[in-house]
Protein backbone atom coordinates (compact mmCIF):
# COMPACT_ATOMS: atom_id res chain seq x y z
CA UNK A 1 0.00 0.00 0.00
CA UNK A 2 1.34 3.63 -0.86
CA UNK A 3 3.01 5.18 2.38
CA UNK A 4 0.74 7.93 1.45
CA UNK A 5 -2.22 6.73 3.42
CA UNK A 6 -2.09 8.11 6.72
CA UNK A 7 -1.62 6.19 10.25
CA UNK A 8 -1.98 7.30 13.56
CA UNK A 9 0.32 4.64 16.10
CA UNK A 10 -1.15 3.87 19.67
CA UNK A 11 1.18 2.41 21.79
CA UNK A 12 0.83 1.54 25.20
CA UNK A 13 0.84 -0.76 28.07
CA UNK A 14 -1.84 -3.18 29.45
CA UNK A 15 -4.77 -1.52 30.31
CA UNK A 16 -3.53 1.91 29.19
CA UNK A 17 -6.87 2.02 27.12
CA UNK A 18 -5.59 1.90 23.62
CA UNK A 19 -8.20 -0.42 22.18
CA UNK A 20 -10.84 1.61 23.57
CA UNK A 21 -9.19 5.22 22.29
CA UNK A 22 -8.47 3.68 18.52
CA UNK A 23 -11.33 2.37 18.46
CA UNK A 24 -13.25 5.13 19.00
CA UNK A 25 -11.57 7.55 17.42
CA UNK A 26 -10.98 5.46 14.19
CA UNK A 27 -15.14 5.29 14.20
CA UNK A 28 -14.83 9.74 14.82
CA UNK A 29 -12.82 9.89 11.53
CA UNK A 30 -13.63 7.42 9.45
CA UNK A 31 -10.44 5.15 9.20
CA UNK A 32 -9.51 1.49 9.58
CA UNK A 33 -8.63 -0.22 12.73
CA UNK A 34 -5.56 -2.62 13.60
CA UNK A 35 -5.46 -4.14 17.08
CA UNK A 36 -2.15 -5.49 16.77
CA UNK A 37 -2.46 -7.45 20.26
CA UNK A 38 -5.43 -9.81 19.04
CA UNK A 39 -2.83 -11.04 15.84
CA UNK A 40 -0.27 -12.03 19.02
CA UNK A 41 -3.02 -13.29 21.53
CA UNK A 42 -4.63 -15.44 18.21
CA UNK A 43 -0.88 -16.73 17.56
CA UNK A 44 -0.66 -17.37 20.93
CA UNK A 45 -3.95 -19.35 21.12
CA UNK A 46 -3.59 -21.30 17.64
CA UNK A 47 0.12 -22.48 18.70
CA UNK A 48 -1.78 -23.80 22.30
CA UNK A 49 -4.47 -25.25 20.37
CA UNK A 50 -1.87 -27.38 17.83
CA UNK A 51 0.11 -28.03 21.73
CA UNK A 52 3.15 -26.22 20.54
CA UNK A 53 5.68 -25.55 23.02
CA UNK A 54 5.26 -21.71 23.16
CA UNK A 55 9.73 -21.20 23.15
CA UNK A 56 9.72 -23.26 20.45
CA UNK A 57 10.37 -20.24 18.13
CA UNK A 58 10.91 -22.18 14.50
CA UNK A 59 7.24 -23.78 15.39
CA UNK A 60 5.54 -20.77 16.69
CA UNK A 61 7.02 -18.74 13.76
CA UNK A 62 5.20 -21.02 10.98
CA UNK A 63 2.03 -21.18 13.35
CA UNK A 64 2.08 -17.26 13.08
CA UNK A 65 2.99 -17.81 9.23
CA UNK A 66 -0.32 -19.74 8.66
CA UNK A 67 -2.41 -18.68 11.31
CA UNK A 68 -6.09 -17.62 9.42
CA UNK A 69 -6.78 -14.57 11.79
CA UNK A 70 -10.20 -12.55 10.90
CA UNK A 71 -11.56 -9.51 12.59
CA UNK A 72 -15.33 -10.18 12.19
CA UNK A 73 -17.43 -7.07 11.90
CA UNK A 74 -20.34 -8.16 13.73
CA UNK A 75 -18.81 -7.18 17.34
CA UNK A 76 -19.45 -8.70 21.22
CA UNK A 77 -19.41 -5.95 23.66
CA UNK A 78 -17.91 -2.90 20.75
CA UNK A 79 -15.04 -5.06 19.79
CA UNK A 80 -15.16 -7.07 17.05
CA UNK A 81 -15.37 -10.81 16.66
CA UNK A 82 -11.80 -12.78 16.30
CA UNK A 83 -12.24 -15.40 14.25
CA UNK A 84 -8.97 -17.88 14.75
CA UNK A 85 -8.39 -20.82 12.29
CA UNK A 86 -12.02 -20.44 11.30
CA UNK A 87 -13.37 -20.65 14.99
CA UNK A 88 -14.55 -17.90 16.96
CA UNK A 89 -11.85 -16.62 19.95
CA UNK A 90 -13.33 -13.89 20.52
CA UNK A 91 -13.97 -14.56 24.30
CA UNK A 92 -11.04 -16.66 24.81
CA UNK A 93 -8.78 -13.84 23.38
CA UNK A 94 -9.64 -11.27 26.24
CA UNK A 95 -8.59 -13.64 29.46
CA UNK A 96 -4.99 -13.04 30.87
CA UNK A 97 -3.82 -15.88 30.21
CA UNK A 98 -4.20 -15.84 26.47
CA UNK A 99 -2.21 -11.82 27.50
CA UNK A 100 0.48 -13.57 28.79
CA UNK A 101 0.82 -15.93 26.54
CA UNK A 102 1.10 -13.26 23.50
CA UNK A 103 3.35 -12.06 25.52
CA UNK A 104 5.52 -14.70 25.75
CA UNK A 105 5.91 -15.29 22.24
CA UNK A 106 5.53 -12.07 21.08
CA UNK A 107 9.17 -12.27 22.20
CA UNK A 108 10.31 -14.12 19.85
CA UNK A 109 12.21 -12.39 16.48
CA UNK A 110 10.99 -14.83 14.10
CA UNK A 111 7.02 -14.70 15.87
CA UNK A 112 7.48 -11.37 15.09
CA UNK A 113 9.30 -10.97 11.59
CA UNK A 114 5.74 -13.21 10.03
CA UNK A 115 3.11 -10.62 11.26
CA UNK A 116 5.03 -7.99 9.82
CA UNK A 117 3.59 -7.62 6.44
CA UNK A 118 -0.03 -8.63 7.67
CA UNK A 119 0.17 -5.88 10.22
CA UNK A 120 1.47 -3.37 7.00
CA UNK A 121 -1.82 -4.42 4.99
CA UNK A 122 -4.24 -2.98 7.33
CA UNK A 123 -2.97 0.73 5.96
CA UNK A 124 -5.58 1.75 3.22
CA UNK A 125 -7.47 4.24 2.44
CA UNK A 126 -8.33 6.71 3.86
CA UNK A 127 -6.33 5.79 6.90
CA UNK A 128 -5.58 3.78 9.80
CA UNK A 129 -5.40 3.52 13.51
CA UNK A 130 -3.50 1.11 15.06
CA UNK A 131 -2.50 -0.09 18.71
CA UNK A 132 -0.22 -2.02 20.18
CA UNK A 133 3.97 -1.77 21.17
CA UNK A 134 5.21 -1.22 18.38
CA UNK A 135 3.05 0.71 16.40
CA UNK A 136 4.95 3.60 15.93
CA UNK A 137 8.91 2.31 16.54
CA UNK A 138 8.56 -0.61 14.28
CA UNK A 139 5.82 -1.77 11.84
CA UNK A 140 4.61 2.14 11.02
CA UNK A 141 7.59 4.28 11.77
CA UNK A 142 6.98 6.81 9.53
CA UNK A 143 3.63 7.41 10.82
CA UNK A 144 1.77 11.25 10.69
CA UNK A 145 0.83 10.94 14.44
CA UNK A 146 2.14 8.34 17.26
CA UNK A 147 0.64 8.48 20.44
CA UNK A 148 1.75 6.75 23.66
CA UNK A 149 -0.88 5.98 26.71
CA UNK A 150 0.19 5.30 30.12
CA UNK A 151 -1.58 5.27 33.54
CA UNK A 152 -0.87 3.99 36.57
CA UNK A 153 -0.85 0.65 37.54
CA UNK A 154 -3.20 0.27 40.34
CA UNK A 155 -5.80 1.99 37.81
CA UNK A 156 -4.81 0.29 34.96
CA UNK A 157 -5.59 -3.12 37.00
CA UNK A 158 -8.91 -1.64 38.48
CA UNK A 159 -10.33 -0.68 34.48
CA UNK A 160 -8.79 -4.35 33.94
CA UNK A 161 -10.77 -5.81 36.75
CA UNK A 162 -13.57 -4.10 35.76
CA UNK A 163 -13.87 -4.94 32.61
CA UNK A 164 -13.28 -9.02 32.81
CA UNK A 165 -15.85 -8.58 35.87
CA UNK A 166 -18.71 -6.93 33.46
CA UNK A 167 -17.86 -9.97 30.84
CA UNK A 168 -18.68 -12.48 33.65
CA UNK A 169 -14.63 -13.66 33.98
CA UNK A 170 -13.77 -14.06 37.75
CA UNK A 171 -10.48 -12.66 38.76
CA UNK A 172 -9.18 -10.65 41.75
CA UNK A 173 -7.44 -6.99 41.33
CA UNK A 174 -4.65 -8.50 43.27
CA UNK A 175 -3.96 -10.94 40.97
CA UNK A 176 -4.71 -8.89 37.80
CA UNK A 177 -1.86 -6.28 39.01
CA UNK A 178 0.37 -8.88 39.60
CA UNK A 179 0.02 -10.33 36.03
CA UNK A 180 -0.37 -6.60 34.52
CA UNK A 181 2.95 -5.81 36.19
CA UNK A 182 4.82 -9.39 35.27
CA UNK A 183 3.92 -8.51 31.62
CA UNK A 184 4.97 -4.64 31.55
CA UNK A 185 8.30 -6.22 32.67
CA UNK A 186 7.96 -8.98 29.62
CA UNK A 187 7.33 -6.93 27.17
CA UNK A 188 8.89 -3.77 28.21
CA UNK A 189 12.58 -5.64 28.31
CA UNK A 190 12.48 -7.94 25.88
CA UNK A 191 15.17 -7.59 22.90
CA UNK A 192 12.75 -7.15 19.91
CA UNK A 193 10.37 -4.06 19.05
CA UNK A 194 10.12 -3.48 23.15
CA UNK A 195 7.31 -1.83 24.64
CA UNK A 196 8.66 2.07 24.53
CA UNK A 197 7.59 5.54 23.32
CA UNK A 198 8.68 6.33 19.60
CA UNK A 199 10.48 9.31 19.86
CA UNK A 200 8.31 11.47 18.28
CA UNK A 201 4.96 10.17 20.02
CA UNK A 202 3.07 12.42 22.29
CA UNK A 203 2.62 10.62 25.73
CA UNK A 204 -0.68 11.07 27.30
CA UNK A 205 -1.22 10.19 30.95
CA UNK A 206 -5.04 9.20 31.20
CA UNK A 207 -4.45 8.32 35.31
CA UNK A 208 -7.93 9.65 36.15
CA UNK A 209 -9.12 10.62 32.98
CA UNK A 210 -12.42 9.64 31.12
CA UNK A 211 -12.58 8.34 27.69
CA UNK A 212 -14.15 11.03 26.07
CA UNK A 213 -11.36 13.12 27.70
CA UNK A 214 -8.52 11.31 26.19
CA UNK A 215 -10.53 10.92 22.56
CA UNK A 216 -10.78 14.28 22.45
CA UNK A 217 -6.72 15.39 23.06
CA UNK A 218 -6.01 12.08 20.54
CA UNK A 219 -8.53 13.56 17.79
CA UNK A 220 -6.65 17.21 18.46
CA UNK A 221 -3.10 15.95 17.60
CA UNK A 222 -4.35 14.62 14.26
CA UNK A 223 -3.99 17.89 11.99
CA UNK A 224 -7.23 19.10 10.90
CA UNK A 225 -7.78 18.16 7.50
CA UNK A 226 -8.14 14.50 8.48
CA UNK A 227 -9.49 14.97 11.51
CA UNK A 228 -12.67 16.43 9.67
CA UNK A 229 -13.80 13.15 7.95
CA UNK A 230 -16.40 12.59 10.29
CA UNK A 231 -16.86 15.27 12.33
N1 LIG B 1 -9.38 7.12 30.24
C1 LIG B 1 -9.59 5.90 29.75
N2 LIG B 1 -9.13 5.59 28.53
C2 LIG B 1 -9.33 4.36 28.01
N3 LIG B 1 -9.94 3.36 28.63
C3 LIG B 1 -10.43 3.59 29.84
C4 LIG B 1 -10.28 4.86 30.45
N4 LIG B 1 -10.86 4.80 31.62
C5 LIG B 1 -11.34 3.55 31.74
N5 LIG B 1 -11.09 2.80 30.66
C6 LIG B 1 -11.46 1.39 30.52
O1 LIG B 1 -10.27 0.61 30.66
C7 LIG B 1 -10.48 -0.70 30.13
C8 LIG B 1 -9.22 -1.18 29.42
O2 LIG B 1 -9.10 -0.50 28.22
P1 LIG B 1 -8.50 -1.20 26.89
O3 LIG B 1 -8.87 -0.30 25.77
O4 LIG B 1 -8.89 -2.64 26.82
O5 LIG B 1 -6.92 -1.09 27.20
P2 LIG B 1 -5.68 -1.68 26.41
O6 LIG B 1 -6.12 -1.93 24.99
O7 LIG B 1 -4.62 -0.63 26.51
O8 LIG B 1 -5.30 -2.92 27.15
C9 LIG B 1 -11.74 -0.61 29.26
O9 LIG B 1 -12.78 -1.30 29.91
C10 LIG B 1 -12.02 0.88 29.19
O10 LIG B 1 -13.40 1.13 29.10
N1 LIG C 1 2.27 -4.68 18.72
C1 LIG C 1 2.23 -5.56 19.72
C2 LIG C 1 0.99 -5.89 20.35
C3 LIG C 1 1.00 -6.81 21.37
N2 LIG C 1 2.16 -7.41 21.73
C4 LIG C 1 2.20 -8.46 22.76
C5 LIG C 1 2.61 -7.95 24.11
C6 LIG C 1 1.31 -7.90 24.90
O1 LIG C 1 1.53 -8.16 26.28
C7 LIG C 1 0.46 -8.96 24.25
C8 LIG C 1 -1.04 -8.68 24.24
O2 LIG C 1 -1.25 -7.40 23.67
P1 LIG C 1 -2.64 -6.61 23.82
O3 LIG C 1 -2.45 -5.26 23.20
O4 LIG C 1 -3.75 -7.44 23.30
O5 LIG C 1 -2.78 -6.51 25.39
P2 LIG C 1 -3.52 -5.42 26.26
O6 LIG C 1 -4.88 -5.20 25.65
O7 LIG C 1 -2.67 -4.19 26.22
O8 LIG C 1 -3.56 -6.06 27.61
O9 LIG C 1 0.92 -9.06 22.89
C9 LIG C 1 3.35 -7.06 21.14
O10 LIG C 1 4.40 -7.56 21.51
N3 LIG C 1 3.37 -6.16 20.13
Amino acid sequence: MPKTVPVLTIDGPSGSGKGTISRLVATRIGWHYLDSGALYRAVGLAAAWEQIDLSDEDAVAACAARADIRFDAESEGGEPRVIVNGKDATHQLRMETAGAAASAIAALPAVRAALVDLQRGFRRPPGLVADGRDMGTVIFPDAGTKVFLTASAAERAERRYKQLKDKGVSVTLDGLLGEILARDARDANRAVAPLRPADDAVSIDTTGQGIAAVVEQVLALLPASLRGAKG
